[in-house]
């Protein structure tokens, strides 16, 4: 008897059919988001373009105008202590920190409060020791958080975020204001903590280095998900120069081994499963007629599909 396919697992982090007013100016139109236990997911847009709402939203800072948002299968704006129990976020860039207390001092207010919450894992003085040593804050951890610079802020704050052991972790750009070690050591962060099955919902303008670590990207602009880009599918598609992109990918969609299509003028591009195909992608576009000027594998960049993607939604 052949097995029923695995089922991919519940989303930790769920949003459907979001739309967010202020006053009459609509910011957020209609946004279905999913992130997985372990997932990176990375939002990324313009300026302007709705990232901090809706990031303030799904942390429950923010109401909908309707729609709904689910952390760990619990309403955020209905059931919120016992959503946000599951959560470690930074919304604001660098957290807020009483400035006359220690790195310590705040860490373990942050642990009281968010011990309050019910069901909320609890945490002691060697887990706030562990976070600090993670985040490379123990040199500044008995010193006031007033003397502590830009990035070492940015820092505390993703180490109070990730204090209580999140099942969903939300960073509004954890990266900005971090020198190249320090966006290094989130990048490790991020990635360690997804290892374990944390689904990490994060903001960036840095789509270079978020190509690297995110699964998904979504693309947001005018308050409207326009894309969500899958890197891990995106790896081994193959490229094809001809003058007819949008066309020639029409065609190579029809080949069996064609696993998905898509195009980046000037290019047609096929995932083709396996590089011995290429002769017979090449073959088949001449039979309809697309003059091939240049054949590679394709090593997406992240930040020309963006910028493509952006152009034609402006
Ligand atoms: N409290 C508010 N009242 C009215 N309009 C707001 C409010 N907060 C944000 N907006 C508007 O919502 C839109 C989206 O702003 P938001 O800060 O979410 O964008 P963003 O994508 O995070 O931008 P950035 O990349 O610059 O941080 C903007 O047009 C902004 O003016």
């Amino acid at each position: 008897m052949t097995q029923p396919p695995p089922e991919a697992p519940a989303p930790a982090l769920e949003v459907r059919g979001l739309h967010k007013r202020y006053g009459r100016h609509s910011v957020l139109h209609d946004i279905d988001l999913a992130v997985a236990p372990g997932e990176v997911y990375a939002l990324t847009g313009p300026n302007g373009a709705g990232k901090s709402t809706l990031i303030r939203t799904v942390t429950g800072l923010a109401f909908p105008t309707s729609g709904t948002v689910r952390l760990c299968g619990r309403d955020v704006h209905v059931d919120g202590p016992r959503a946000r129990a599951a959560l470690g976020a930074v919304v604001e860039a660098p957290a807020r920190f009483h400035p006359e207390f220690t790195g310590t001092q705040n860490l373990r207010m942050h642990a009281g409060l968010a011990a309050m919450a019910p069901g909320a894992e609890r945490v002691d003085a060697g887990r706030i020791r562990e976070v600090l040593a993670l985040l490379e804050l123990t040199r500044m951890a008995d010193r006031r958080v007033g003397e502590y610079s830009l990035g070492q802020r940015q820092r505390l704050g993703v180490a109070s975020a990730i204090l209580a052991r999140p099942r969903v972790l939300i960073l509004d750009e954890p990266t900005s204001g971090l020198d190249a070690l320090g966006i290094g050591l989130i990048h490790r962060i991020v990635t360690d903590l997804a290892a374990e099955g944390c689904a990490v919902l994060l903001s960036t303008h840095h789509l270079r280095e978020i190509a690297t670590y995110a699964h998904r990207v979504g693309i947001l602009t005018g308050g409207r998900l326009v894309d969500t880009v899958d890197l891990r599918a995106r790896q081994a598609a193959y490229r094809f120069r001809v003058s007819d992109p949008a066309g020639a990918a029409e065609w190579l969609r029809r080949l069996p081994f064609v696993s998905g299509v898509g195009t980046r003028t000037p290019y047609a591009l096929a995932h083709l499963g396996d590089e011995a195909r290429v002769p017979d992608a090449l073959a088949h576009l001449g039979q309809g007629g697309f003059r091939v000027l240049e054949a590679a594998p394709d090593h997406f960049d992240l930040y020309e599909y963006y910028r493509e993607r952006v152009e034609v939604a402006v």
